[in-house]
Order: C-alpha cells, then structure tokens, then sequence
C-alpha cells in the first residue's frame, strides 16, 4: 500500500501523522512499526492518526501509536499541537480552536496567533488504579500535599511521585538533568512490576519556582528529545510537592513548553510550538 504522511515535531519530540478522515486506515503493528522505524522506515517516537468523530461537539478522533512497537496509547501533548496544526493545514478544518477525543479523553486544541498550540489536557489524575501503580507494602513519603513512593529495588534512595495526564507518569527530582541516571533508572522504572502497563519516567530538576529543566525517558520510545504529557506530570507533581507555582516554563532538550495548572479539578494547560517537517510517502 502506498501511503501519504507528515512528518511533523513538537519540541523535537517527532511523529509521523496520518490522515484517516476519507477513509478508516487499518495499519498493523508491523505496519506502525515500520513508519516508527528510523532505518527502515519513517522514522518517529509515535504516529499519530488523524479521523473524524461521530460524538457531537468534537470535530476529530486523536489516535496515538508509539513508533517502537505499534502500540496504541492513551495520549501524545506534544503530538495534539502538532495534530491542530496538520488539520489547519490539510483543509480538513477551518476552526482555530478544535475539539479532539482520545481513548480516554476530550481536549481542546486552539492556534494561537503567535504561532504556538495551547491545549487543554483536562485535569491530572491521582488514583493509583488509573495508571496503575501497585502501592501495596510502600510506606510513602509525605512533602506538601503529595508523597514519594520509594522504589528502593531500582536503587536506594530512589522515589517518585506518580499521576496520570491519560497516560501513567512517574516524577522524581534530580540536582542536574544533565548528570541525571535517565539511561540507568529510566528503563529499570519503566518496567518496574509496579506499573503493570509500564510508566513513563520524567526526571525534573527545579531552578526556580517558575521554571525548571526535564528529561523524560518514555514509555515504548526510551528518551525523547520532549515529551508533553510528561512536562505536566512533571509541573502537577511539582506544584502539588510544594515546589513549583501555577505557571512553570519548562526547559527540555528539545525546546520550551509552558504548564499552567490552578490546582484541584483545574485543567493543565500546555503551550508551545509544533512544526512540519516534511510530506511523504511510503510503500508499505
Ligand atoms: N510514550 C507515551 C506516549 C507519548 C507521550 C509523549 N510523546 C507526549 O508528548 O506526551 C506513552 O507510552 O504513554
């Protein structure tokens, strides 16, 4: 089959986009793995699935595959600014703020006229069960009006706070992201039995209450030059711990994402940019 894509970024966070609005696109893991591939294929930490919805009020379906597996998750920030940006410029919409669902979730998406996407991820989610995390036996640690879970099998004195943006998320804090052991602790978090559908792992170092740094070593992808998801777990568990206030610039090795969150039922908001790179095609 031969195939049109995008090729687009957020924040060096990539993804290949598809567009499955004139007629349902049917790929097979093989298949997603091969666009992920950077050798044989594409080349993208996800693909990104572009279809319309029947549910009124939403314009699109927002489906998500991490480009290493071909498996389907639950939410990509980086990839809903860059999911707004492919339908402004495929016709497919006319509308400056756009209404997505996802699996799991509703988000809104809006263009903004100094060329950065803000996006809506609705609220954090903290019961362990939608992750999940298995807490059972842990003693956490209590900082502000939110806990470290020690996960001291993985190395003493290692603990992270735990969310989910839709997708599961572990936070710890570290002195310097650069010396930071995100090639040691973030596979070995990754896996850890206690998340039973594996986690994302951001590690986040804090300069002031208003601006940190982050790397993120993702689910299915290992690091990513950004990750979207991954910067307002990373701010929610910040603020929530007593460290960061409502409105954080975060700093990653891809660009700049600003996080907004009043705490509570409050929405995250995400803000930043996403790009195209370039169209193609593919025999797949
Ligand atoms: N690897 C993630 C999906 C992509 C998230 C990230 N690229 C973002 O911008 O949020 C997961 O398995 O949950």
């Amino acid at each position: 089959m031969r195939l049109q894509f995008t090729k687009m970024q957020g924040a060096g966070n990539d993804f290949v986009v598809l567009d499955g609005t004139a007629a349902p696109l049917a790929l097979s893991r093989a298949q997603l793995r091969r666009l992920g591939d950077r050798r044989f294929g594409v080349g993208a930490d996800q693909i990104l699935l572009v279809e319309r919805s029947a549910t009124p009020g939403v314009d699109f379906r927002y489906r998500i595959f991490n480009g290493a597996s071909g498996d389907e998750v639950e939410h990509c920030g980086n990839g809903a600014r860059c999911f707004v940006r492919y339908v402004h410029r495929r016709g497919l919409t006319s509308k400056t703020t756009v209404e997505v669902e996802t699996v799991n979730n509703r988000l809104t998406l809006q263009l903004r006229s100094d060329g950065r996407v803000t996006v809506d991820m609705n609220r954090p989610v903290f019961e362990h069960a939608r992750l999940p995390f298995d807490a059972a036996g842990l003693q956490p640690r209590a900082e502000g009006g939110f806990e470290h879970w020690p996960l001291a099998d993985v190395a003493p004195g290692c603990e992270v706070a735990v969310l989910s943006m839709g997708n599961p998320h572990a936070v710890l804090r570290v002195a310097d992201v650069d010396t930071a052991p995100v090639a040691d602790w973030g596979p070995r978090i990754e896996t850890h039995a206690r998340f039973p559908r594996r986690v994302n792992v951001g590690f986040l170092q804090v300069l002031t209450r208003s601006e940190v740094r982050l790397r993120v070593h993702e689910r299915d992808a290992g690091e990513t030059l950004a990750c979207g998801t991954g910067a307002c777990a990373a701010v929610v568990a910040g603020i929530r711990l007593g460290w960061l206030d409502a409105a954080v610039e975060v700093h990653t090795r891809g660009g700049d994402l600003r996080i907004e969150w009043a705490g509570g039922e409050s929405p995250v908001l995400m803000t930043g940019p996403a790009e195209t790179v370039f169209e193609g095609e593919i025999e797949l």
